[in-house]
């Protein structure tokens, strides 16, 4: 679909079956927004309970038909998932063709891709979605994505075809399944390797999580710029929802040579579909191996309390517990507060400030290079290497030239401090 050509669409929910609706119904705003649609005219309905058949009740139905033509509408979006007969059954009432929330967030994710390995993870995550749904619009739509993300192919009619023909399609989908699944694999062994590397550098992870469009990639392009150190590339940052569909890892040193990695990665939304999880499992991975975490929050948004809570929810899915976490309130610029501004783990700060940045980066290395000891080194001439190494690895604190050797008043990590224990001194 053309940037500019955006389709106008209803969008309609039950407002009993989830808490804070308006809320919800504001998101899912964003997310037809997201996906190049306009919600043009809104739909609610007060049951306690769906419909099984029909999601929305017998006259309701009737209703939305009615406003559909009216309006002149062909698209509902509704705020929920729904089972596949309940999106047969409504489309063939009402004549629209029906997205559910999943659905609506598997087209923006598909649209989005841009990676080898974002644009899998996000085809699994339909083709798996699909399956059940082999005679709704929504899988054609989705249908006509994954097949023009693997390249062309995969446009075959499902309305109206026989049960044969059902049959083979979903033999078709499993084999692109295991296909796509197959590819993954692979490329993540690339990703293993480059891991097993970094690790064995043994610098601290740093993982910028958070709800999407808070500001985690200019934060961490703010951040690059100021210490990437010849790590200059910036990475795509955009005022729109799933900006970032991939994670991406910087190399940050700080002028005490103090050194450690800063992953950026997709945003979360409320009740992120499992499949897509399960496909993103290893991007997310990062977060799950970091030493410390910063939630990074739109503080100027009035719902980013909700957008917190998104947040926390969308961690422990991903099996992300126990991990040290800053608080770092952005877009304070936007807002009445007073920034750069902290208070224990909680800051308040705009991602384009550089002074912001400065404060962030005092807190960050405050949390990571806590076991850092100061320590007093004699080396002696002979090995003039190790003088060498430390002075471009670590912070020298003091230098004196002795009879002896070279003496350092040195700040190291854990790994070196035991590496160079042999040369400890206690200063005269
Ligand atoms: N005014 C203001 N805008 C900001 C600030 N930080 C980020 N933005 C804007 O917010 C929008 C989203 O920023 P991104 O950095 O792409 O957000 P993200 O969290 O990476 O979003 P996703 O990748 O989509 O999850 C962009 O238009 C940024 O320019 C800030 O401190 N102040
Ligand atoms: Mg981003």
């Amino acid at each position: 679909m053309p940037e500019n050509n955006v389709q106008n669409v209803i969008i309609a929910g039950m407002s009993k079956t989830v808490s804070n609706y308006d809320y919800s119904m504001s998101e899912l705003e964003a997310l037809v927004a997201a996906n190049n649609m306009y919600a043009a005219l809104r739909i609610d309905q007060g049951l306690e309970k769906p419909n099984p058949a029909t999601y929305f009740g017998k006259g309701k139905v009737v209703e939305i038909k009615e406003m559909g033509e009216a309006n002149d509408l062909n698209i509902m979006v509704i705020n929920a998932d729904l089972t596949p007969s309940q999106v047969r059954n409504l489309e063939t009432e009402t004549g629209l063709q029906i997205i559910d929330r999943t659905g609506l967030i598997l087209e923006i994710f598909g649209n989005r891709a841009r990676s080898k390995e974002a644009k899998l993870q996000v085809k699994i995550a339909q083709l798996q979605y699909q399956l059940p749904r082999l005679r709704t619009s929504m899988a054609n739509r989705l249908d006509q994505q994954a097949g023009a993300a693997a390249g062309g192919g995969g446009g075959y009619t499902n309305r109206g075809s026989g049960e044969t023909q059902i049959e083979l399609n979903r033999r078709t989908i499993q084999d692109r399944i295991s296909h796509a699944k197959h590819e993954l694999k692979e490329l993540n062994k690339d990703d293993e390797v480059r891991r097993a590397q970094r690790d064995k550098a043994g610098l601290p992870n740093v993982a910028l999580v958070g709800y999407t469009n808070a500001g985690k990639s200019t934060t961490m392009n703010g951040l690059v710029r100021l210490f990437g150190k010849g790590e200059d590339k910036q990475v795509f940052e955009k005022d729109m929802l799933f900006a970032t569909l991939d994670t991406s890892i910087r190399q940050l040193t700080f002028p005490d040579n103090k050194q450690l990695l800063l992953s950026d990665t997709v945003g979360f939304v409320s009740n992120l579909p499992h499949n897509l999880i399960n496909a993103f499992r290893s991007t997310l991975s990062e977060a799950a191996r970091a030493d410390l975490l910063i939630q990074v929050i739109d503080y100027s948004d009035p719902h980013y309390k909700e957008m917190m809570a998104t947040t926390e929810t969308t961690l422990k899915a991903i099996g992300v517990t126990d991990i040290p976490m800053i608080y770092a309130y952005n877009k304070a610029d936007r807002t009445e507060a007073n920034y750069p501004n902290v208070q224990d783990d909680q800051l308040i700060y705009a991602a384009k400030d550089e002074a912001s940045l400065q404060l962030l980066t005092k807190i960050i290395k405050k949390k990571v290079f806590k076991d850092f000891v100061t320590t007093t080194l004699l080396i002696p001439f002979s090995d003039g290497d190790v003088v060498a190494y430390l002075n471009d690895h670590a912070n020298i604190l003091k230098t004196d030239y002795l009879a002896d050797g070279t003496q350092l008043k040195v700040e190291l990590n854990a790994v070196d401090a035991q590496r160079y224990a042999h040369y400890e001194v206690t200063p005269a």
